[in-house]
């Protein structure tokens, strides 16, 4: 037991930023980073653009040899063919990807992406050697009826569902409860460490205990560079999937060093 788990931090820019403010946003993030001589290994810093930046991003990684990684905001549960629109895990993994953002709640409300859905495209994900962002969530009702933990548990069952243990081993989970996103409206640490922790118990039923314990939990909703490091200090929160807040280099940056504000 005691598995260290390297936190994560992923700024998921959703539907913003074209490829030429990619490239500046991703320069300007490696400098900012660069300058607070940021150690990767201790904690690790994914951008997760719209695809049409993915290459640029991809020839400025390789041309720097910067030390973030990227990935995608979605995945085809198509290996190729008539599909249109749809962008395959082959593809990705051909641009340099490591994760890939799958179920989001955005792609749950406006795409009326299902759970099978979400757990064919898991599939995909690992076919292709990329690491799936497996994002998960309850929305305000179910908040209000206080049962958030077996709705996320839910979810995360249905994703999971036939996935081998050697893959789960691999697999990041994101907590983002819906009523969190781009409204200010934070979980509390406790909030984020209640679901979170049952996710992590939940793996465990599902595979083995030391496998759940090496699998990394983010937790996404309105963080920013204020409200990170108490987040981080839950036991169970291993990273953060930032949205709005990844927009600006700068912030994330703060984000991505959490641990050089923790004051107590
Ligand atoms: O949805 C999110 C990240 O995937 C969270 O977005 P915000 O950080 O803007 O609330």
């Amino acid at each position: 037991m005691a598995t260290t788990r390297t936190p994560l931090m992923a700024g998921n820019w959703k539907m913003n930023l074209d490829h030429q403010q990619a490239i500046s946003t991703v320069q300007k993030l490696s400098w900012t980073l660069k300058d607070a001589k940021h150690d990767y290994a201790a904690v690790e810093v994914a951008v997760i653009p719209p695809f049409t930046d993915l290459r640029s991003v991809q020839t400025l990684v390789d041309a720097d040899k910067l030390e973030l990684v990227y990935g995608a905001q979605d995945i085809s549960k198509h290996e190729s063919g008539a599909y249109t629109g749809e962008i395959s895990g082959s593809m990705l993994a051909k641009l340099g990807c490591t994760y890939v953002l799958i179920g989001h709640s955005e792609r749950r409300e406006h795409h009326g992406e299902s759970d099978d859905l979400v757990n064919a495209k898991v599939r995909a994900a690992f076919a292709h050697g990329l690491t799936p962002i497996l994002c998960v969530g309850e929305g305000l009702d179910v908040r209000k009826a206080g049962d958030q933990v077996s709705y996320t548990l839910a979810q995360v069952e249905a994703a999971l569902a036939d996935v081998p243990t050697e893959q789960i081993a691999k697999i990041v989970i994101a907590y983002e409860p819906v009523w969190a996103i781009g409204t200010g409206e934070v979980a509390t640490p406790e909030d984020a460490q209640e679901v979170c922790g049952a996710i992590r118990r939940v793996l465990g039923e599902l595979c083995d205990p030391d496998v759940a314990d090496g699998v990394r939990v983010l937790y996404g909703g309105s963080v920013k560079s204020g409200n990170v490091a108490q987040i981080m200090a839950q036991p169970d929160v291993d990273g953060a999937l930032v949205g709005g807040a990844s927009l600006d280099p700068e912030e994330f940056a703060r984000i991505a060093r959490y641990q050089s504000h923790v004051t107590a």
